[in-house]
């Protein structure tokens, strides 16, 4: 019996010899969405038999994970120490790294956890190196920072693409606009808003026959691939697919002539550097926090200035995308939004500040918030569901017209 690894390789190279014609693209699907069921094992640690290696573990810190990968010796651990100040050791030969290592960059009052890891180099998703638990640790990422090596081709950069794609990491791209929903029955119903080039009614069918999904609504609101149709059906499997930030780090720019580190600045995603020269590592800080999109919220006391030292900082790329006031109160306290009246909020996203928002209310970055809580009468009243004349929006609760004359509220932030 051929192992995993053969019968992956069987696959490509059927898909490598079958024709791309319209004839074959249902055929090709299949065998996509076979492979993708095969890599899916592979990755499964328990079927795979894999082991946990000690070194792997760390604890999540801060407020964002940001992990180097990378080939062997292009400077992972030279960045390391330069943004962080943590010794990873550096040297001329290759896996000097053997495990990972976490340093903490302050940026802009937020704490970013940057992962140092061992190289990976080509078919690391398929368990070559420490691959797979560098892959594993790199899913664990709100961002990747793809460490390359300046003076050498750009092979290297969709290769480790590719390594990563083969794990269910999807880089600067969003989930695709592909709705499917499991029916009890009625078969495939299949649906497009928008003319396709690519998916068709009998692909979409030969793809679901292969996941066993016999009765389901498809819609499609893209002209999407058949990977991007994959995608959205590995949703609920083992390894569901990650959309992360990637940002591409060229090094070691001082061995290139300056005409040459323009074209590759030039390219998307992309930030140019010399660790060794120092030259650029703050064009780098500012790229990550920009691509991070943190939003910090500074909370404040009635009467008092806001604490600018400690804000709250939510992370879009954490799934909660929707930055609203419920976030932000549930993150200080799950007890406060039982107490939770409104909020005031000072910052970019009101119209004035400040301004009474309910639970709904999506923050900004730099957004000052304070929180009022409901009197003892009120909790009564909110229990008993009594509501009467003009409530807070989002929250159901009355707006107390004393509260709302409060001058003191009303006075402007002091600076
Ligand atoms: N010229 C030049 N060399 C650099 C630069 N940054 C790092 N190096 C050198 O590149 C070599 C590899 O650096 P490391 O930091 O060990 O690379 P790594 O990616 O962590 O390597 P592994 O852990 O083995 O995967 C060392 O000899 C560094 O001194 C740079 O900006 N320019
Ligand atoms: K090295
Ligand atoms: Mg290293």
């Amino acid at each position: 019996m051929p192992g995993i690894l053969e019968k992956i390789a069987a696959l490509e190279h059927e898909m490598a010899i079958t024709q791309k014609n319209k004839a074959t693209t249902t055929h090709l699907g299949s065998l996509k969405a076979k492979l993708c069921a095969l890599r899916r094992e592979l990755l499964n640690p328990e079927k795979a038999g894999g082991k946990k290696v000690p070194g792997f573990e760390v604890q999540r810190y801060g407020n964002s994970r940001v992990a180097l990968i990378g080939f062997p010796s292009v400077g992972k651990s030279s960045l390391l120490t330069a943004l962080t100040g943590v010794e990873s050791e550096a040297a001329d030969y290759e896996f000097t790294t053997l495990t990972c290592i976490p340093g903490v960059v302050h940026l802009n009052d937020a704490k970013i956890q940057l992962l140092d890891l061992p190289g990976i180099i080509s078919g690391a998703a398929q368990g070559k190196g420490r691959g797979r638990q560098v892959i594993a640790t790199a899913r664990s990422a709100d961002m990747i920072l793809m460490v390359l090596d300046a003076t050498k081709d750009d092979a290297q950069r969709q290769m480790l693409t590719k390594e990563l794609e083969d794990v269910g990491i999807r880089l600067n791209k969003q989930r695709p606009k592909i709705s499917v929903n499991r029916t009890k029955t009625g078969g495939l119903k299949f649906n497009a808003t928008v003319p396709l080039s690519i998916l068709s009614y009998e692909m979409c069918h030969g793809i679901l026959q292969t996941y066993k999904i016999f009765n389901v609504d498809v819609v499609i609101h893209e002209d999407a691939s058949i990977d991007d149709f994959i995608d959205v059906l590995e949703e609920s499997g083992t390894t569901p697919r990650v959309y992360m930030k990637c940002i591409y780090v060229y090094n070691k720019i001082d061995m290139l002539s300056i005409k040459m580190v323009d074209t590759l600045a030039r390219q998307p995603f992309t930030q140019v550097i010399s660790v060794r020269q120092k030259m650029n590592l703050d064009g780098l800080l500012d790229r990550i926090w920009q691509e991070l999109a943190l939003v910090r919220v500074y909370t404040k006391k009635k009467g008092m200035f806001p604490d600018f030292s400690d804000p709250l900082v939510m992370t879009p790329q954490r799934g909660n995308k929707f930055l609203t006031v419920e976030n932000a109160v549930g993150m200080l306290h799950k007890s406060l939004l039982e107490e939770f009246k409104s909020a005031l909020v000072w910052g970019t996203s009101v119209r004035s500040s400040p301004q009474i928002c309910g639970k709904t209310h999506e923050l900004q970055d730099e957004d000052v918030m304070q929180i009022q809580k409901l009197t003892q009468a009120e909790r009564a009243r909110k229990s008993h569901g009594k509501k009467t004349g003009q409530t807070v929006a989002g929250t159901g609760i009355p707006v107390d017209p004393k509260a709302a004359r409060d001058k003191k509220d009303k006075a402007p932030l002091k600076t």
